[in-house]
């Protein structure tokens, strides 16, 4: 165990999100059982006092690996030496809305975070976006901070990946470990692309296995793109422990790597690979080792998922072009 502890930078602590993520980072599931960690919180200034009770609890754990919990009400101070930093705070939607809609609400808050993140973070920064909208967000805080590599900067789509999985294994009835190399592709949003032309189920392609086109293009695709809506509806809220369970899996695997033979999703910077226009950030099949994504290359791309991966991209563009207007590019 290195006694050194990481330093992890969590905004919004005092959201509901927040309060599902902190525990389990302090248990070390986010790095690993053999990694100490110490809590950066961040929060706007009428939520410090809720984060400071969070901070409490925290405490009240006795967790072996917390090295430390501080709260911060300045990106600056939040963000200073920070290795990890999974920005979560922002508005949720409510029922009627779609992500893109928080655009003008979020985006001004994600610029003063990349610049300080671009100050003051240590130089081997992991940034993960959760807020929405998580991809146009993760591409204003990494063009607001010209001196980290635009790698280190990603958008969470795992949650997406984990409900593509989870839906599948339910139709085939065999366990999430089953199912392997399942794609989201573009945006975190209802036009993302879940795709399983190249997933397998316990060594066979899952698609055939599926067998059932009418399924996969009116259940299996808007049933997932539209989860989170459906869970808003459902549940009265936003997902929170899911989307903290899913930020949890996106760094330890960007950490730790990807189980051999499988991929996951992520939304990463993207180098012009599958056509989707370089510098977006937008979803992958990606594997990770010595703490690298790389995009997952070589795959043959159908007319249809072609369709619906364009369809996607060019909402992301058109996020760029928003943000550009408003300034924050
Ligand atoms: N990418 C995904 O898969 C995914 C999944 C679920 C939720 N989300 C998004 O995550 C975000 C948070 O969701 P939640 O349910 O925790 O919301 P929440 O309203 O419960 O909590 C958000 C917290 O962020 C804080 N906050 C606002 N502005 C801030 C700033 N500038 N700096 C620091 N903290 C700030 C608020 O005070 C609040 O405590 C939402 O935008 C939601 O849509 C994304
Ligand atoms: O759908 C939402 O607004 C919340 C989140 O992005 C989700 O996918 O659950």
């Amino acid at each position: 165990m290195s006694d050194t502890p990481v330093n992890v930078t969590v905004t919004g602590a005092a959201g509901q999100i927040g309060y599902a993520l902190l525990f389990r980072i302090a248990s070390g599931q986010l790095l690993g059982a053999s990694t100490k960690v110490k809590l950066r919180l961040l929060e706007i200034p009428q939520a410090v006092r809720a984060a400071e009770g969070t901070a409490l609890e925290l405490q009240d754990g006795a967790f072996p690996l917390l090295a430390g919990v501080d709260v911060f009400d300045d990106p600056k101070g939040a963000f200073s030496g920070a290795n990890v930093a999974l920005l979560v705070g922002a508005r949720p939607r409510t029922k009627g809305m779609e992500r893109g809609d928080l655009l003008e609400a979020n985006g001004g808050i994600f610029k003063p975070q990349g610049e300080a993140i671009n100050a003051g973070a240590a130089d081997d920064i992991r940034v993960l976006v959760v807020g929405n909208p998580a991809n146009t967000n993760a591409l204003i805080a990494q063009r607001n901070a010209p001196d980290v590599p635009a790698e280190r900067f990603t958008a969470m789509t795992r949650l997406d990946h984990n409900r593509a999985v989870a839906q599948l294994s339910a139709k085939l009835g065999v366990t999430a470990g089953d199912i392997r190399n399942v794609t989201i592709w573009g945006n975190h949003s209802a036009t993302q692309y879940p795709d399983i032309v190249h997933a397998t189920v316990a060594g066979r392609n899952a698609a055939e296995a599926v067998g059932d086109q009418q399924w996969l293009e009116n259940e299996f695709i808007p049933r997932v793109a539209k989860r989170g809506a459906e869970i808003i509806e459902v549940r009265g809220a936003s997902s929170a422990a899911s989307a903290a369970s899913a930020a949890i899996d996106h760094v330890y695997d960007w950490v730790n790597g990807t189980r051999e033979g499988d991929w996951t999703s992520a939304a990463i910077v993207s180098d012009g690979s599958y056509g989707v226009p370089a510098g977006l950030i937008s979803s992958f099949p990606v594997t990770s080792s010595g703490g690298r994504w790389e995009i997952v290359q070589g795959l043959d791309i159908d007319a249809f998922s072609r369709a619906r991966i364009d369809a996607s991209v060019a909402e992301l563009e058109e996020e760029r072009s928003a943000v550009e207007r408003l300034g924050l590019i």
